[in-house]
């Protein structure tokens, strides 16, 4: 198997990250902290870009990093106390860790695109994080321009197969596997396949601003989407997709932040993760995403996921409002 190394050190880090986050929201009330872009960040999502940092730059130390977040603030004398409850939660996972050690590693996500390099959001869906609802852990290792693996932990997630907390894993050429974070045999999953009308169904953000709901509303409908949409927070939106329990992640760009630009560790792991499950990944104009250039997707605009079978009739609606 290609990337078995990378595969296994990446889910292992995955795993490590999610079970961080999950005792920070059953030890705690998580608050936000406003980054300068007012975008809210917790103890939990700069503890996951620490050990996943951490394990990365030890397996793979030629690898740059591009991670979301850095710890310019955390290094403030006045977060003093935030840094530590930052270390206590790493130390929870992998034992005696000092607080340089942790803003090392989170700063180890600096890194800028290469020929070989990760992305990584280590909390995508920060908002649902705080809220209780859904949020994922995403990383993705990106070669020659192209996506080779992708690992989602999605540690709220269900789906309705009985145990919550999943796990997607891909690696080009060689399909999405689907496992219980919590244990138990990984399965391969594919998207919706033509004629299920029950999982004819779209997903899209909870939050209103990150999206266009009433056009996503107008263009479901001219595909033949009649259900209403599925309102989910992060990449675990792909892993619907890739599961086959969606068949549409509609993504088009807020009127209320028309400059705004999509970020690769947005994406990155979710759309590998789908299109090895067989479905298809492109920008609202039906361009590929741009994963190698910069952190933000600057020349794509909104993101379309599907099964892949109705793609070009979700391009034809898009281009006709
Ligand atoms: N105006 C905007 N349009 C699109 N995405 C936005 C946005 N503002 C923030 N985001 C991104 O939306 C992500 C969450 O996606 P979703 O809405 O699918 O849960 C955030 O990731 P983080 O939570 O990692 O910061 C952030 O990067
Ligand atoms: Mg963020
Ligand atoms: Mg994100
Ligand atoms: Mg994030």
């Amino acid at each position: 198997m290609a990337y078995e190394t990378e595969l296994a050190i990446a889910q292992k880090a995955v795993m490590a990250a999610a079970q961080l986050c999950e005792t920070v929201r059953r030890d705690m009330v998580p608050e936000a902290m406003e980054k300068q872009d007012k975008s809210p960040v917790t103890v939990a999502d700069y503890g996951s870009q620490a050990i996943i940092c951490k394990a990365l730059s030890e397996a793979f130390p030629g690898d740059p990093v591009v991670g979301e977040e850095d710890a310019a603030e955390l290094k403030q004398p006045e977060m003093r106390d935030r840094l530590q409850q930052v270390t206590q939660f790493v130390k929870g996972v992998m034992g005696t860790v000092t607080p340089e050690d942790v803003t090392q590693w989170i700063d180890h996500g600096n890194g800028t695109p290469a020929k070989r390099f990760w992305t990584l959001d280590p909390i995508d869906g920060t908002k649902g994080f705080l809220r209780g609802d859904q949020y994922a852990i995403a990383l993705a290792l990106i070669e020659d321009g192209d996506l080779k693996v992708g690992i989602l932990g999605c540690p709220a997630l269900d789906l309705g197969y009985g145990s919550t907390g999943l796990l997607f894993t891909a690696v080009r050429g060689e399909g999405t596997y689907m496992q219980p974070i919590a244990g138990g045999d990984a399965k391969q999953v594919k998207v919706v396949q033509p004629g299920d009308a029950e999982r004819l169904r779209f997903v899209e953000s909870v939050e209103a601003s990150h999206g266009n709901q009433s056009e996503q509303e107008a263009v479901a409908k001219a595909v033949g989407i009649t259900q209403a949409s599925v309102r989910m927070d992060s990449q675990a939106k792909y892993g619907a997709v890739a599961a086959g329990e969606a068949a549409l992640y509609l993504r088009l760009p807020s009127p209320k932040y028309p400059d705004y630009r999509e970020k690769i560790w947005d994406h990155a792991a979710g759309a590998i993760v789908v299109e090895e499950a067989g479905g298809k990944v492109t920008d609202m104009y039906g361009k590929p995403l741009d994963f190698y250039s910069a952190a933000k997707m600057n020349d794509n605009r909104g993101v379309v996921v599907s099964n892949g079978t109705i793609h070009a009739e979700v391009m034809s609606a898009l281009q006709a409002s």
